[in-house]
């Protein structure tokens, strides 16, 4: 596909760069849109080949983003070993379930010192590890960041404004992909907690699927409230016993990211958290839904987890007694709202533990 006019318009300020996209669903697509439109070379790379010859040809992944046209210069390619060689920076959106198998089996070709970018917002399931920590298991030798934030793939496709963080140990990798990415309608913030930034993504899905349910009851507007602050409290809870820095919940990949999946039907995860709440089975909802989403998988493995260390988390509790024990949505409400009343901001005043 050739440069057109637009490519350079939208506000990016640096010069072209090579760049590889892994991963041809919603989120790939959308990132692959805001680099061709800031100039840069993305050699988008998935694995079917069909795909890959429409997007060629037409400008357009139908699959998971009808109607949207990629402008720019953009190689579709299902020759992954040829796009990580030609880019000096590469961004990783392959779901958590496939992700260090893509990673593991083309580890050679990545390059000493090459940035690569994890856009996934999972955790995989043996040893809950995430995405950044494969990467370094995997190809140590690279730079690594991860992206996160309120970053719903249509709304950046449709140039709607929007703000991520990109979280990295190197202020050289926080730096390039301010440049690459920052423009007009997309505005790229920094942190150097990367477990904290990562871990936040992971986790409002599972609270993204509570508020889809709570939708879905029309529990009205007190409760979404509720159900999104006491989200934050146990995420953070939680990740900050891992070793996240609590602050960093207040930033965009926190509090930013659980707003968005949590209010908008435009997130898979509530969807899944809606469909259920009106009586649909959840194998029938994923099925139905087409594409990942992946609070379903991390619930599981952030129940077992939160278990295992002796953390206190409800609502995943609840969560899961719904879509994996049979419990009836009610009986859950009911036992979340008749526990022990406690502390609110437990940075602050400790929660008592009694449960
Ligand atoms: N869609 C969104 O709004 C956002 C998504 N993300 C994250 O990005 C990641 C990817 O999600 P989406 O692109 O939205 O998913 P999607 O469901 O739209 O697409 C998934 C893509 O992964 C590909 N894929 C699956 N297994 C593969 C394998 N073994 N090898 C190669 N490719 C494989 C599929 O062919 C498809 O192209 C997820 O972790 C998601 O949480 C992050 C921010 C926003
Ligand atoms: O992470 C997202 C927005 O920031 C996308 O959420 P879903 O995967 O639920 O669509």
């Amino acid at each position: 596909m050739s440069d057109t006019n637009a490519s350079r318009d939208s506000g990016a300020q640096n010069p072209p760069h090579d760049v590889a996209v892994l991963g041809g669903g919603s989120f790939g697509t959308a990132m692959t849109k805001v680099l061709g439109e800031n100039g840069h070379r993305v050699h988008f790379w998935m694995r079917d080949q069909a795909q890959a010859d429409e997007i060629r040809k037409t400008g357009i992944n139908s699959r998971y983003m009808p109607g949207v046209k990629l402008e720019g210069d953009i190689e579709p390619t299902t020759d992954l070993a040829d796009a990580v060689s030609k880019a000096e920076v590469v961004f990783v959106a392959i779901p958590s379930k496939a992700f260090r198998a893509v990673i593991r089996e083309h580890s050679n070709d990545f390059r000493d010192g090459q940035i690569v970018v994890s856009l996934t917002k999972g955790i995989e399931e043996h040893g809950f590890k995430l995405m950044s920590e494969i990467l370094q298991e995997e190809i140590p030798r690279c730079q690594i960041g991860v992206l996160s934030g309120p970053n719903l793939a249509a709304e950046i496709a449709a140039r709607d404004l929007t703000a991520t963080v990109i979280a990295a140990k190197d202020p050289d990798v926080r730096r390039t992909v301010q440049d690459l990415l920052g423009c007009e309608y997309f505005r790229v913030y920094a942190n150097v907690d990367v477990y904290g930034v990562e871990l936040a993504g992971a986790l409002k899905n599972i609270y993204a699927i509570v508020a889809g349910l709570a939708s879905a009851l029309d529990m009205g507007e007190n409760a979404k409230a509720m159900l999104i602050t006491r989200g934050l409290a146990e995420m953070s809870r939680f990740a900050v016993s891992l070793g996240a820095n609590p602050m960093t919940f207040m930033g965009l990949a926190g509090v930013g990211d659980l707003i968005v999946t949590c209010t908008s039907s435009k997130s898979r995860n509530f969807r899944i958290g809606y469909a259920v709440g009106k009586g649909q089975n959840l194998d029938d909802a994923v099925k139905e839904l087409g594409q990942v989403a992946e609070g379903i998988y991390t619930l599981k493995l952030v129940k077992e987890r939160s278990e295992a260390i002796g953390i206190y988390m409800p609502l995943v509790r609840g969560l899961y007694e719904i879509l994996y024990g049979n419990a009836s949505i009610k009986a859950v409400i009911n036992s979340l709202m008749m526990a022990v009343q406690n502390s609110d901001v437990e940075f602050i005043l400790p929660r008592t533990i009694s449960q």
